[in-house]
C-alpha cells in the first residue's frame, strides 16, 4: 500500500468525504452550467429544461484546476445529464447534446469514474454544513442539489454522507489493525477492532434514522427514477448516446454506452470494512466453489450476499495473504462492476487494502485453530471464531455489527423498494402515466 491514506484522496477524518466541503459553485467561466443548475426545477416544471440545455455551448474543461472544482463539475454535469434524459414531463431521451456530454465525458476520465450519476456525486460531493463553524453531523447537514426539490431526497443524501463521515475513524482503525498485525502487536490490535466495532455501531444507528425523514413513496416515485443509469433499463434498452463523443459505427449508426446508475453500493466505506474483516460479496448464483456458504441476501430480484473467504485457514501465509485475482474477479462480478463508480483512488486504495487485510488470518493463526473452524455453517450468515479471547471477541463484535449493518439495510430495502413495488404491481398508481410507465413491473438493482 502507498505510505498514507492522503495518497488515496482519503482524509484521516472524513475517510472518502472530502475534507473539507465540497465546492458550491465553480469558477465564473463556467456560469452557464451552474445557472442552468439554479434553474434546473423551474425550467423542468416549465418543460424548458431540454430545450435550455440544448442551447448550451461546449465549454473547455481545461479551466478546471483543483480536485473540488472537478468534483463539482461532475455534480454539475450529472444532475444536467439526468434530468435532461429522464426529464419527467417528457419522453426518455436516448441522447445526450455534446454540450454536456463532452464535458462529463473528460471529467469522468480525470477522476476515473463513468459518466453517470453515481453514489460519490450525490453523497460524497453533494454536502455543505448548515452551520460552518459546527461539527460535522446529520443535524448540520445539507445537500447541495436533489433531483426532486423535496426534503426527502435531501435527508436520504445526507444519511448516507453522514455514515460517510464515520470513514476517517473507521479507516484510521483499519489501518492500526494493520500495523498492529505488521509488528505483532495483540493488544494494538484489539483496541483498533474495537475503534472498528464502535464505528460500525454508529453506521448502523445512523442508516436506521433514513426512515425519520424520508418517505418511501417519495423516495421510490420521485427520487429513484432519476438515479438510474442506462444499462439493463426497458426504457433506454440500447443505452444512451454521448453526442459528440464517440461517433459512430461502421454502418453509420450512432455508438450507446450502458452504465448503471447511483447506488450506496459504491459506497468504497462499506467495501473497506468487509474486506479489511475479510466479509466477501458474491452476486446472485454464483457461490464459490471452495468451502464456506453464501447466504443469499434477499434483495427480490437482485440478490446479492457475502461470506468469508475459507482460504484462511491455511498455515502457508504467502497463499493467505496473497488473494487470486482471478478468482475472485471471476467470483465477484457485481463487487467489481460497482467500483467503476468509485475514483480512481478510492478503487486502487480497495485493491490494495485487499493485499494486505489479514485480519481474520492473523487472529487464526495466533489462536492456533485448525482447518474445522473454517465449516461452513449454513444457519449462521457470518462465522464467528470461537472461543473467549478478547482478541477474538473484539473481531467477533465486529461481525455481528456488519451483520447488523445487512440486516437494516435489508429492511430498508424492502420499505423503500419491495413494497413500494408491490403497491405499483397492485395497480395502486395505475392513474398516473408517468408512474406507471417508469417501472414496468421490475425491481431495479438500484436505488
Ligand atoms: C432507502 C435506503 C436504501 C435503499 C432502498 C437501498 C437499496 C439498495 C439495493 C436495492 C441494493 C442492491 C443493489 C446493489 O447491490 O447495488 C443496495 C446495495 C447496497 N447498499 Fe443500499 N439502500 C439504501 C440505503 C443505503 C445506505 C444508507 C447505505 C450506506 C452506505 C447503503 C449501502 C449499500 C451497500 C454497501 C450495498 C451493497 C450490498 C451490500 O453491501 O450489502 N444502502 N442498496
Amino acid at each position: 500500500m502507498e505510505s498514507t491514506l492522503e495518497d488515496y484522496d482519503i482524509s484521516p477524518v472524513t475517510g472518502f468525504l472530502p475534507s473539507t466541503p465540497p465546492l458550491r459553485r465553480l469558477p465564473s467561466y463556467y456560469e452557464p452550467w451552474e445557472v442552468l443548475l439554479d434553474n434546473f426545477h423551474v425550467l423542468m416544471l416549465a418543460g424548458r429544461l431540454r430545450s435550455s440545455i440544448n442551447k448550451l455551448s461546449v465549454l473547455d474543461t481545461n479551466f478546471l484546476k483543483t480536485l473540488a472544482e472537478y468534483h463539482r463539475a461532475f455534480l454539475v454535469l450529472s444532475s444536467l445529464a439526468h434530468g435532461y434524459v429522464w426529464d419527467k414531463f417528457d419522453e426518455v431521451s436516448d441522447r445526450l447534446p455534446a454540450c454536456i456530454a463532452k464535458p462529463w465525458v473528460k471529467v469522468s476520465d480525470y477522476l476515473g469514474i463513468s459518466p453517470v450519476v453515481n453514489h460519490a456525486a450525490v453523497v460524497l460531493w453533494n454536502w455543505r454544513l448548515i452551520f460552518p463553524d459546527k461539527p460535522f453531523d446529520l443535524n448540520n447537514l445539507a445537500t447541495l442539489f436533489t433531483f426532486s426539490n423535496t426534503l426527502d431526497e435531501s435527508w436520504f443524501y445526507l444519511v448516507t454522507t453522514a455514515i460517510e463521515g464515520f470513514g476517517g475513524r473507521a479507516l484510521t482503525a483499519i489501518m492500526s489493525a494493520i500495523h498492529a498485525i505488521k509488528v505483532g502487536n495483540n493488544q494494538n490490535l484489539t483496541v483498533a477492532l474495537r475503534d472498528i466495532n464502535s464505528t460500525i455501531v454508529d453506521i448502523n444507528a445512523t442508516l436506521q434514522r433514513m426512515h425519520e425523514k424520508c418517505d418511501p413513496y417519495v423516495f421510490y416515485w420521485m427520487v429513484r427514477p432519476y438515479l438510474n443509469g442506462w444499462e439493463n433499463e426497458d426504457r433506454l434498452p440500447r443505452g444512451l448516446i454521448y453526442e459528440g463523443v464517440d461517433g459512430n459505427d461502421e454502418n453509420g449508426n450512432p455508438i450507446y454506452r450502458r452504465y448503471v446508475g447511483a447506488s450506496a453500493g459504491q459506497s468504497a466505506l462499506i467495501q473497506a470494512l468487509d474486506i479489511a474483516l475479510n466479509i466477501e460479496h458474491y452476486p446472485t448464483g454464483v457461490k464459490p466453489q471452495i468451502n464456506g456458504h453464501c447466504p443469499m441476501k434477499n434483495y427480490t430480484s437482485g440478490n446479492s450476499c457475502f461470506r468469508f473467504d475459507s482460504k484462511f485457514n491455511n498455515n502457508d501465509t504467502t497463499e493467505q495473504y496473497s488473494p487470486d485475482e482471478n478468482n475472485i474477479k471471476l467470483q465477484q462480478p457485481y463487487l467489481y462492476k460497482i467500483r467503476q463508480s468509485m475514483t480512481g483512488r478510492h478503487r486502487k486504495f480497495l485493491e490494495d487494502l485487499a493485499k494486505v487485510a489479514n485480519i481474520r488470518d492473523y487472529i487464526i493463526s495466533q489462536m492456533g485453530y485448525d482447518s474445522s473452524i473454517t465449516a461452513s455453517s449454513p444457519d449462521e450468515d457470518m462465522e464467528m471464531l470461537p472461543g473467549t479471547n478478547e482478541m477474538v471477541q473484539a473481531y467477533n463484535e465486529c461481525l455481528n455489527q456488519m451483520k447488523n449493518f445487512r440486516s437494516k439495510h435489508l429492511q430498508l430495502v424492502s420499505i423503500y423498494i419491495v413494497i413500494q413495488e408491490r403497491r405499483n404491481n397492485s395497480g395502486s398508481h395505475s392513474n398516473s402515466m408517468y408512474y406507471s410507465s417508469i417501472n414496468k413491473g421490475n425491481v431495479r438493482l438500484l436505488y
